[in-house]
């Protein structure tokens, strides 16, 4: 772990008016506001609702001896919840803002049992509960297709699914895209250390970034939010990189010729989901490797928006493994890019002539 990784920053007040609870309400925000101060605070509340109603599923999951790790339905009803959810609330708020979310309800309209389930647990955490028609029309809100003008919302209720079935890391991953860019991001992490070096502390977290604004953490229950900003660190050697816990998401072993490229001997960080993109901005790790192990796979854009822009607001860079700005303008996928590489700014151009190379080494091979 790097230096940074043991400072933390001292908690300061943000430059938003908070909300005394966490009702959500239509209230126009203040004339003095800062730009998207309503589409943050919105976005913090659908996430804490949702990372709640996943936190309760996934306690039950990690203590249960019953649910054997290959049962997937408990990510499955928290997945559909907490879609339903998030949409429900983000429409009510914005009803002018398409959102494009990974799931669709096809498969809850077949399933009696598990839509109650569903309609169950997402009115546990809303504040007016809503019929079972009203749910599968929630979640169905989240077809949207994106594109390059306006805005719309995008959003993993659950990023990382089997990070969650083995009791280990996951996000509710929510954003705003306008006419291409990511405006706003919220990461809901409910079951990372709210400091690594700590894992036996408190858990869960929430990363915030509005484009121009700054990054910010803050707990579920706590409004008080710290500023973060990446690792200072300048020797690529002393850096640490994270990578997928799934080798089938990325590429292990050009992530380890890499690292050895670099002279990096600290061990790799694994974890799933987009709480290595918070992790990373926080600077816990300086490094993140996305390097592709499927030539045809095209990374969604609701599994990189809130990440992204999260380590770009704390002082970092991301691109694809080409060093290709991500494009969230052409639909639901990141079809122009490759992979995903993000560090801590200062030596991302190190990292990426180290890419390079192992690519383009791994091509050569493949090749012969
Ligand atoms: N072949 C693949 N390459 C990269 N990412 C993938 C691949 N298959 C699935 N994913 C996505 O990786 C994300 C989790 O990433 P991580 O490994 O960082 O936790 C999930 O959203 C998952 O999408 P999906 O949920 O559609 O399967
Ligand atoms: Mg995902």
């Amino acid at each position: 772990m790097s230096k940074a990784a043991q400072s933390t920053a001292s908690p300061r007040a943000h430059p938003y008016p908070t909300r005394s609870s966490s009702r959500l309400s239509a209230s126009k925000p203040e004339p003095t506001a800062a730009p998207y101060a309503k589409e943050r605070a919105v976005a913090i509340q659908a996430v804490i609702r949702a990372s709640t109603l996943c936190q309760g599923v996934f306690k039950k999951l990690v203590s249960a001896e019953t649910i054997t790790k290959k049962d997937k339905s408990p990510v499955t009803v928290a997945d559909f919840g907490a879609q339903a959810v998030v949409n429900n609330l983000i429409r009510a708020e914005f009803p002018e803002d398409p959102i494009v979310g990974e799931e669709d309800s096809k498969d809850l309209r077949e399933n009696a049992e598990t839509r109650e389930k569903v309609v169950e647990l997402a009115n546990s955490v809303l504040d007016k509960p809503l019929s079972s028609d009203e749910i599968l029309e929630a979640i169905d809100y989240g077809m949207y297709e994106g594109g390059p003008k306006g805005r719309f919302w995008t959003l993993d209720p659950i990023d990382g699914t089997k990070g969650f079935l083995r009791g280990e890391q996951f996000a509710v991953a929510l954003a705003l895209v306008e006419d291409g860019e990511v405006k706003v991001g919220v990461l809901g992490c409910p079951n990372l250390p709210q400091k690594l070096s700590d894992p036996e502390g408190p858990r869960g977290t929430i990363f915030v970034a509005v484009r121009g604004q700054g990054a910010f953490e803050r707990s579920l229950d706590s409004e008080l939010e710290t500023k973060i900003s990446v690792s200072p660190i300048t020797n690529v050697s002393e850096t640490s990189f994270c990578e997928s816990v799934e080798a089938g998401h990325s590429s292990q072993g050009e992530a380890a010729q890499i690292a050895q490229l670099l002279g990096i001997t600290r061990p790799s960080v694994r974890m799933d989901s987009q709480c290595k993109y918070g992790v990373l901005a926080r600077g816990d790790a300086d490094i993140y490797l996305r390097l592709p192990v499927s030539a045809t796979y095209e990374e969604k854009i609701w599994d990189h928006a809130g990440g992204s822009i999260i380590i770009e607001e704390a002082g970092g860079k991301v691109c694809d493994i080409h060093g290709k700005p991500l494009d969230f303008s052409i639909g639901r996928t990141l079809r122009d890019n490759k992979g995903v590489i993000a560090s801590n700014g200062s030596i991302h151009d190190a990292v990426m002539e180290a890419v390079q190379k192992v690519l383009q080494k791994s091509k050569e091979e493949k090749t012969v």
